[in-house]
Formats: C-alpha cells, structure tokens, sequence
C-alpha cells in the first residue's frame, strides 16, 4: 500500500494510531535486549571488513545483511514503488539526510537513531559485562532499531497529513517558502499530544514490565534492571526519558525535513496563492 496516495490511509487520527500500537512494540523490544547483557564488543567498530573496502561492528555486518535481504524483498515485491537499482549502496546506514523515496516501513537504520541508541538506551536497560549471547544480543539490538526508526520515519506521514489539512495548508507553504525551520516545528507540535503519550507511555512500562503468575498480586517494578531476576524488566523511566529526549524530537525532525522538501516539483494550487 502507497500510503501517501492513499487519503483515509493518511488521516491524523489513523496514523497516531500506528504509533500508539509502536509504543507497545518498542517497550516489548527494549525488554527483549534487556534479558542480555551489555555484551560491548558486539559494537566494536571495525571488526568487519565489507567487500567495498568499508568496515564496522559485528551489529552494523548484522544490520547491513538484514537490511540487504530486506531490500532485495522489497524490490521483488514491489518493484515500482521502490526505484532502487541493484547492488545497493553500501554501508547500509543511511545519514538524517534520506532520500525522498524513503519508506517508513523499510528498516534502514538511520545513523543517528543508533548512535543514540547505543549511548543512552543501552546501557541503561542491561546488566554491564558480556554473557556470550553476541547473536542473541545482536538480534534484539535490530529489533529495537527497527522499531524506533520505523516510529520516527513515520514522521513523514504524519507531516503530509498536516500538510493536507486545508485549514493549514496556506500557513505551511508559505513557513516552508520562507524556509522557516523554527515556525515549521513550532506549526507541527502539538503539545497536547505529546503529554498524553508520555503520560500513556509510562503507565504502558510499569504495566508490561509486571511479573504477573498465574495467582497473586500483580506485581510492578519500579527498580529497573533486576540483577538475577528470571524477568529482567526496564525501568518505566527509561523509556519515557527515551521518548521525551529521542524519539519525539527526531520524529519531528523527520517532520520538517519533509516539510522542507514539500514543495519541489509541486504546483501549488491557484487558491492557495
Ligand atoms: C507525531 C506528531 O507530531 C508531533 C510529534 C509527536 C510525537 O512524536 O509523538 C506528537 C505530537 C506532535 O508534537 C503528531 O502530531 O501526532
């Protein structure tokens, strides 16, 4: 489905939606890593050599064979709206600076989401040290990459339809004219919005992060990572801290960047002159 062709697809309340549903695969994801630890050399950079000469850590050689298959998938599936020319470019780890094309339901990991990742969310969710478990931990590193940048890339769509709003459009043309990057942010926020998600989020992570046994109370932990515990859950504040400081800001970084860029090639319509 081409979302963007697609006018009930891009309705506001439709898209906030999927990121309400991403919210619970992202905490599930972040939980999954938890049950590893650190395992650092995993990010290690230059432990791989590619065939271009390039080089990086066993998660990026993970990564880029992921998203390798990925993309040759996509092609095969849907050849016209993806206008990618085999062999792909590589490293697979692509800048804020997207393409145009860029899907939000490709798993291209933007290079910016990962270095966050591994800085602030890593090592707060698990037990510092190595365990051995590389493929495991390497595994669920993708994961929760490709939940966040799926996330923040929807920021595409959710720009578009504001940009649809017909009581906004005029506004929006004449910000993004003007380049006004600043008025643009300021236009698309809605603080209201972001409130609620914080406030559902943290409920969300006490919840999901619960031991609940088939008798008993249930029980939620406040207390983070839980050292010898059979279920080492994360700490609510992890991943609202996450949100508030990461993932909102870069969800509506993408906003702007493809406001910015919502003009080229396209005739404005005469009323709205
Ligand atoms: C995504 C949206 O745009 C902005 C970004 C938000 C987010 O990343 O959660 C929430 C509200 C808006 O400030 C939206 O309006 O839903």
């Amino acid at each position: 489905m081409n979302l963007l062709n697609n006018k009930d697809a891009l309705s506001l309340a439709k898209l906030r939606d999927v990121l309400i549903r991403l919210e619970d695969t992202i905490i599930f994801a972040l939980i999954e890593r938890a049950q590893f630890a650190l395992n650092n050399c995993t990010y290690q950079p230059g432990v791989y050599k590619y065939d271009n000469g390039s080089q990086g850590s066993f998660l990026e050689y993970f990564l880029h064979e992921m998203e390798k298959v990925h993309a040759r998938v996509r092609r095969y599936t849907s050849p016209d709206e993806y206008p990618f020319t085999s062999p792909l470019p590589e490293p697979m780890l692509p800048t804020l600076d997207f393409p145009p094309t860029l899907h939000p339901n490709n798993i291209n990991v933007n290079k910016d989401i990962m270095e966050r990742y591994l800085q602030d969310i890593v090592p707060k969710i698990c037990t510092p040290g190595d365990d051995l478990n590389y493929g495991s931990s390497a595994t669920r590193d993708t994961e929760c990459l490709q939940a966040l940048s799926k996330r923040i890339h929807y920021g595409k769509f959710i720009a578009e339809s504001k940009f649809m709003d017909p009581t906004q459009q005029k506004t929006y043309i004449r910000l993004i004219q003007n380049k006004d990057r600043d008025a643009i942010m300021e236009l698309l926020t809605n603080r209201t919005v972001e409130a609620a998600l914080l406030r559902r989020l943290r409920r969300k992570a006490l919840i999901y992060g619960s031991d609940i046994t088939e008798t008993g109370e249930v029980v939620t932990k406040e207390e983070g990572v839980v050292e010898g515990s059979p279920s080492r859950k994360i700490q609510a504040d992890v991943v609202v801290d996450l949100y508030e400081r990461f993932v909102i800001p870069l969800t509506k970084e993408v906003e702007v960047d493809y406001l910015l860029q919502r003009l080229d090639g396209w005739q404005i319509p005469e009323d709205t002159n």
